[in-house]
């Protein structure tokens, strides 16, 4: 949608009034007269994402790294987004690995990649392969490997209600894909 077609604020605080009214809510009184405002102002937060450009993030690299060509990983990384089904929370974490070519990301824009992506309406899928896709696009490194480990609250909490699932994506490109024996690396330094 572009920008000169999408619903002002107040359009939004409106639809915020109808579904209060539709739960069988009273949006006029106290409690919530401010609640329209603070949930598009919680969805501003939840789906920044759409403001952001991933690649962005990942344009400044650094070459002097002494030869360095071994696996770079970010463990762990913290997943919040919401399922495109439900708009219901997806919460997990993430574990982004390389093998640099000639240069390397600053490790914080790896994470900010992934927040970059997660904060839209994602599949687990999507998100595994678009982070994977912005690296190999902008880095070209010998390879990338990410793992997404989450928990889907439109499954845990509402639906089918089983709140032990979770699951896990993979997106694996270049010598991570093709050999064996660097899967296994990656694997052994997630720590699984
Ligand atoms: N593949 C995939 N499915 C997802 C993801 N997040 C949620 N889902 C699933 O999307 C499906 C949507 O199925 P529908 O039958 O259209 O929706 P529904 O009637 O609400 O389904 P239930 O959750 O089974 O009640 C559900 O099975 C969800 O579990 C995701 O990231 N990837
Ligand atoms: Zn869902």
């Amino acid at each position: 949608m572009t920008k000169a077609n999408r619903p002002s604020r107040a359009d939004a605080e409106e639809a915020v009034r109808t579904i209060l009214s539709y739960i069988g809510e009273d949006p006029q009184r106290e409690g919530l007269i401010d609640t329209p405002k603070r949930f598009i102002g919680a969805y501003d937060d939840w789906f920044k994402g759409y403001s952001e450009d991933p690649e962005e993030f990942l344009s400044r690299t650094f070459e002097e790294v002494e030869g360095y060509d071994d696996i770079v990983l970010l463990r762990n990384i913290r997943v919040e987004s919401h399922c495109e089904h439900h708009v219901a929370p997806i919460i997990g974490t993430a574990h982004v690995g390389y093998l640099p070519s000639d240069r390397v990301v600053g490790l914080s824009k790896i994470a900010r990649v992934v927040d970059a992506y997660s904060k839209r309406l994602q599949s687990q899928e999507t998100l595994t392969n678009q982070i994977a896709g912005a690296l190999d696009r902008v880095l070209q490194p010998r390879g990338v490997a990410v793992i997404i480990d989450a928990e889907h609250q439109c499954i845990s909490t509402r639906g089918i209600h089983k709140d032990d699932i979770s699951c896990v994506t993979r997106s694996f490109t270049g010598d991570f894909k093709a050999d064996p024996r660097m899967e296994d690396r990656f694997y052994r330094l997630i720590g699984g």
